[in-house]
């Protein structure tokens, strides 16, 4: 039993095994290579953390990689070695106080971001920017008009939640398919496409579904109805199969559904008007992104089967390097395409957005300092910033659990990170339970993997070894794939 679910019933709709190729020959070189023709990323290894470059050589070719997490942006410039000649973040506007269906603040302090850190890169290297990649969060929806360029509705959030949408889905779906959560990205649209009444009217006639990453890749290149394979797991789309399943195709708002390539997959040069107003190449090609959690994974740079990435960002991401693909909405499980391998996860409304809200950054490591790691707290809680969780519990009711609140913050904040540690424990559990590769090490991406005490606490917890990525930045796994985008510039397709 886990989670005290019973897990008698098979819960896999989904299970194949693939033969596991043999991992990276090690860490030599910072590449990933081409997508195969079924369109997997394969990750070649990547030079021992190249670090920052030392005088970045003038005309070096660049590749930007451009992260939207939920708290802020971050974009990462390497070179073809991997190392990191600039780097630098933005929050997101502080303006209007972005609740969950605010969505015109949303959008717009995305795009406000964007060109931003585009104009904080030094102006001596745009020139040589040779590629772009972005990532963003997972299922985070837009439906655009693609005649008046008009945001008909959204941006849905990540962890937006659309019950009323769950019937229909569950009804053409395969049981347990990811898309059978209710913050999917095919609820957001079926949620929509019914409220709408059909798309609308005569706008829904042009109009197009777009991931966070999507659009903000559209506003540099253009051009309409790209995504990659990461971002399209949550609409439907079969990285297996490399395609839509008939099942969706055959629906009425399949035609707002975008084409699907591989991440890092080039689309389109850069729109003159961008190049001109900052200093880029008019060669310079924009490429499909990923999600963040994706790009974290790549930025880590490893990719043997029993490997996992956690990203302790605002949210918990675990992606687990498995020889078998893992599917079942009940527990929000779901598996995305790693080459031969798959990255067997999900992504838990716990993690830092509670630590942000409780304590400053300072306070953060101020605290952790007298945080006795090798102690466990006999405080349980389920630090969730509001109602609903996706994994390892998919409920999107579940209530938040933060009390009895101590006298003592160093007690309280130590509650609060064994109880994500055990959050983390019980999805790496689960994945096993449902038959994907044991975990056998763990390497922490975002914002917490800089808290020793928390990788120690969770070490204990976890019971495999747990340290810091080389590179704890999605940007820099985003750059990655503009580097393997660049290598492919020639297959822009004339969309
Ligand atoms: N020293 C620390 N210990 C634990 N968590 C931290 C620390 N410093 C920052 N964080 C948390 O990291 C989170 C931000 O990480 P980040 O990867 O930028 O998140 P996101 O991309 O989801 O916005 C914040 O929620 C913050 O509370
Ligand atoms: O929590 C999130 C935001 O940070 C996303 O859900 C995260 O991207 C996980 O989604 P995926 O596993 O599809 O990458």
């Amino acid at each position: 039993m886990v989670l005290g679910l019973d897990l008698s019933v098979d819960p896999l709709s989904h299970r194949h095994r693939h033969p596991a190729r043999r991992g990276s020959p090690g860490l030599r070189r910072a590449q990933i290579r081409a997508a195969t023709p079924s369109s997997r990323i394969t990750m070649l290894s990547r030079q021992q953390n190249p670090g920052r470059a030392s005088d970045g050589a003038a005309g070096t070719p660049l590749y930007l990689g451009i992260d939207f997490g939920t708290s802020g942006a971050r974009y990462a410039l390497i070179d073809g070695r991997g190392a990191i000649h600039s780097e630098g973040k933005r929050a997101y506007a502080p303006g209007v106080a972005r609740q969950v269906g605010d969505a015109a603040g949303w959008a717009s302090s995305w795009k406000e971001a964007l060109f931003q850190l585009v104009g904080d890169i030094p102006p001596a290297h745009r020139p040589s920017i040779s590629s772009i990649a972005i990532d963003g969060t997972s299922a985070t929806t837009l439906i655009v008009d693609s005649k008046t360029v008009e945001l008909l509705a959204g941006p849905f959030l990540y962890n937006e939640s659309f019950p009323d949408a769950l019937p229909a889905v569950a009804s053409i779906a395969p049981p347990n398919h990811t898309v059978c959560s209710a913050s999917s990205t095919l609820c957001k649209l079926v949620s929509w496409w019914n409220t709408s009444g059909g798309g609308g009217g005569g706008s829904g006639e042009d109009a197009v579904l777009m991931h966070q990453s999507d659009w903000l890749l559209w506003l540099l290149h253009g051009k309409y109805g790209v995504s990659d394979y990461n971002n399209a797991l949550k609409v439907g789309f079969d990285p297996e199969a490399d395609a839509y399943p008939s099942w969706l195709t055959s629906q009425p708002y399949a035609r707002l559904l975008p084409s699907v390539r591989a991440p890092g997959a080039p689309i389109a040069t850069v729109k003159d008007d961008v190049c001109s107003q900052y200093g880029l190449s008019k060669e310079c090609v924009v490429c499909t992104g990923t999600t963040d959690s994706i790009a974290a994974f790549l930025a880590a740079g490893t990719t043997e089967p029993g490997r996992a990435v956690t990203s302790l960002g605002s949210t918990l991401a675990i992606k687990l390097v498995s020889k078998v693909r893992v599917d079942d909405a009940r527990f929000g499980v779901y598996s995305h395409r790693l080459d031969d391998t798959w990255l067997v996860g999900g992504a838990s409304n716990v993690g830092g957005a509670v630590l942000r809200r409780l304590f400053t950054d300072d306070q953060l490591v101020a605290l952790s300092r007298d945080i006795d790691p090798a102690a466990a707290s006999p405080l349980d809680y389920y630090p969730l910033l509001k109602n609903g969780e996706r994994f390892p519990v998919n409920d999107p009711d579940m209530a938040p659990r933060l009390e009895p609140r101590p006298e003592s913050d160093v007690e309280y904040l130590h509650g609060i990170l064994e109880s994500i540690a055990r959050v983390e424990a019980k999805g790496y559990s689960l994945l096993r339970e449902l038959g994907a590769t044991a975990v056998e090490e763990v390497f922490t991406a975002g914002g917490g993997a800089q808290n020793e005490k928390w990788t120690a606490i969770r070490e204990r917890v976890l019971g495999v070894p747990v340290r810091k990525a080389e590179q704890t930045e999605a940007a820099y796994g985003a750059a990655l794939l503009a580097l393997k985008g660049a290598e492919r510039r020639d297959d822009i397709v004339r969309i």
